[in-house]
């Protein structure tokens, strides 16, 4: 057994699963089935434990299995090699409640996450080339991991953010009241959100060596105004624009991070995609961990569709290598490209029942 694993799940009434058990006491739990078989409901079942919620989104329907009144999830999560948790998560048709065996296992400070976790799902474009709120998601819960003063900076200027666009929306009434707050707490948030992206760009760099459709490609941050001013001047400069707009046309809810290629923000395939994504997950990994935090638990959605074999192999080797619990999902029994029969804790997912193959 090892530490910060879960060797343990189970799971009822959670979409199409009804009653499913895994015992999961390996480095790399390999599920496979077909497709809508509830490969990535295991993944979810796990990610609702550590987060206390989904990430997939409303569009995939209610959590609670349709034919069954509440969701109850339990997890035993071995600390270390003396030390398990029992962690469980209920849902029904009045909210959502998690806790721990013992009571205060976890302590303060593992408010976000009960156990660090890390997810590549099956739709590397969302953060690629999807809304520029996801990638500042992406950027900001990994950047409070590093710095966790970035949280309530984050916080703090939404509410002035939310104010200054409310005074905004008064039209040519509005008189500059939130300008200050926005600038101060604004810029905070940029300050922090630089210190992790520097070391982030550096460890991207290094880890994109052995791909090399990334050879001349950049992993750049755009603050949300424009690099020669600061935030207020950047705010003298809209100003009209923003009267007419009735809303903060510049600033950090405005930020973005880009790949770019020769200035321009470069065009990727689908596999691609997988790619970067994985690489921008274990670079933040490999800087929480080189921090002094704990390893995570990674859940990988149908991990090598769209990957060549190269690609595969390399993308693996990075995961391995990291010496943390892999939750992967695949359509077939077999990897395309991975050889460790002996480390692997095979299921055959099939209408949401779980069977162990190995
Ligand atoms: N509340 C619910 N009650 C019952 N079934 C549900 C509910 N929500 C979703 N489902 C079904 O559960 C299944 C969950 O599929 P899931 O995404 O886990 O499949 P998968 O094995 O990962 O498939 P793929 O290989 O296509 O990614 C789907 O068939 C979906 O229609």
């Amino acid at each position: 057994m090892g530490s910060n694993w879960l060797v343990g799940l189970d799971v009822e009434g959670l979409r199409n699963i009804q009653r499913a058990r895994l015992e999961g006491d390996a480095p790399l739990v390999w599920l496979f089935g077909k497709n809508g078989a509830g490969k990535s409901t295991v993944l979810e079942a796990i990610y609702l434990l550590a987060r206390g919620r989904t990430y997939r989104g409303t569009k995939f329907g209610p959590v609670v299995n349709r034919n069954m009144r509440s969701t109850q999830i339990r997890g035993c999560f071995s600390v270390d090699v003396e030390t398990s948790v029992e962690i469980r998560y209920r849902q029904d048709g009045t909210g959502s409640d998690r806790e721990t065996v013992p009571p205060d296992a976890f302590g303060m400070e593992r408010t976000g996450s009960w156990f660090p976790l890390k997810l590549v799902t099956d739709n590397p474009q969302g953060l690629i080339e999807g809304d520029p709120q996801l990638r500042r998601l992406f950027l900001d819960w990994n950047g409070l991991l590093w710095n966790n003063r970035l949280g309530e900076a984050r916080r703090t200027f939404q509410r002035v953010l939310t104010q200054r666009n409310a005074a905004l929306k008064g039209g040519g009434r509005y008189s500059g009241e939130w300008d200050r707050a926005f600038v101060e707490t604004g810029e905070t948030v940029d300050a922090l959100r630089s210190d992790f992206v520097s070391p982030l760009q550096s460890a991207f760099d290094a880890l994109k060596g052995t791909f090399r459709f990334l050879d001349d490609v950049e992993l750049v941050y755009e603050r949300g105004w424009r690099k020669d001013l600061g935030l207020g001047e950047a705010l003298d400069a809209v100003r009209s624009q923003e009267t007419a707009r009735g809303f903060s046309v510049v600033g950090p809810h405005r930020a973005d991070l880009l790949l770019l290629r020769d200035g321009r923000r470069a065009a990727f395939s689908r596999g691609q995609m997988k790619v970067l994504v994985c690489l921008l997950q274990l670079a933040c990994e490999g800087l929480h961990v080189g921090k002094g935090l704990e390893r995570a638990i990674w859940l990988l959605d149908d991990i090598e569709s769209d990957l060549d074999e190269d690609n595969a192999r390399s993308v693996w080797s990075l995961f391995v290598e990291t010496g943390s619990q892999l939750f992967a999902t695949g359509v077939y029994p077999r990897s395309k490209v991975l050889d460790v029969q002996h480390q692997r804790a095979m299921f055959h997912v099939e209408h949401g029942a779980l069977t162990r193959q190995d």
